[in-house]
């Protein structure tokens, strides 16, 4: 009898962090209408310092490599910073393409701040696959099938926010 596929260990948690990226690359789109809105520059250190900064205090909690989520969360980070940059330019070559609204930073980093801590708990069910040769191709895996709806902007930030989850 053929060998029925097993589940790997870690996968749910591969495809909680394929969705929460995609999520957060989705909400990027709200970000950069506020930086739009008020003109302010995309890259903000200070707020990235404390986004890096709670991600490595949030993981050392709940015994997650700090280091590890660090690096998913710069990851994360440049994906974002991606997104807006391409926007803004999209948004500056075609007017037609503005958004009207103008949404408030205040609001939407809480958003941020939500989708990361389902990062966290995600990081820590996907530990057990992530020095595993199968991390990749579940990765992969859960991107075709979670990433069908998504435009080249956002595919193309999704793939830098999943650079750091597999180690090989
Ligand atoms: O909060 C912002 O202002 C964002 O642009 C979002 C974000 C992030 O991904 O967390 C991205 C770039 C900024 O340098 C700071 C934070």
């Amino acid at each position: 009898e053929p060998a029925a596929a097993q589940p790997v260990a870690g996968a749910d948690g591969v495809t909680d962090l394929v969705r929460l990226a995609e999520e957060r690359a989705v909400l990027s789109d709200q970000v950069a209408a506020s930086k739009f809105g008020t003109g302010k520059a995309v890259t903000d250190p200070a707020r990235e310092a404390v986004v890096i900064d709670g991600a490595r205090a949030d993981a050392a909690r709940a015994g997650v490599d700090p280091e590890w989520a660090a690096q998913v969360f710069q990851d994360q980070i440049t994906a974002s910073t991606q997104v807006q940059n391409d926007l803004l330019r999209q948004w500056a070559a075609q007017p037609a393409l503005r958004p009207s609204g103008k949404p408030d930073l205040t609001t939407i980093r809480p958003e941020l701040d939500r989708i990361g801590t389902e990062i966290i708990t995600a990081l820590e069910a996907a530990e057990p696959l992530r020095e595993a040769p199968d991390c990749a191709p579940t990765l992969d895996r859960a991107v075709a099938t979670e990433s069908a709806d998504l435009d080249q902007i956002h595919r193309a930030a999704l793939d830098e926010a999943l650079h750091s989850i597999c180690a090989r």
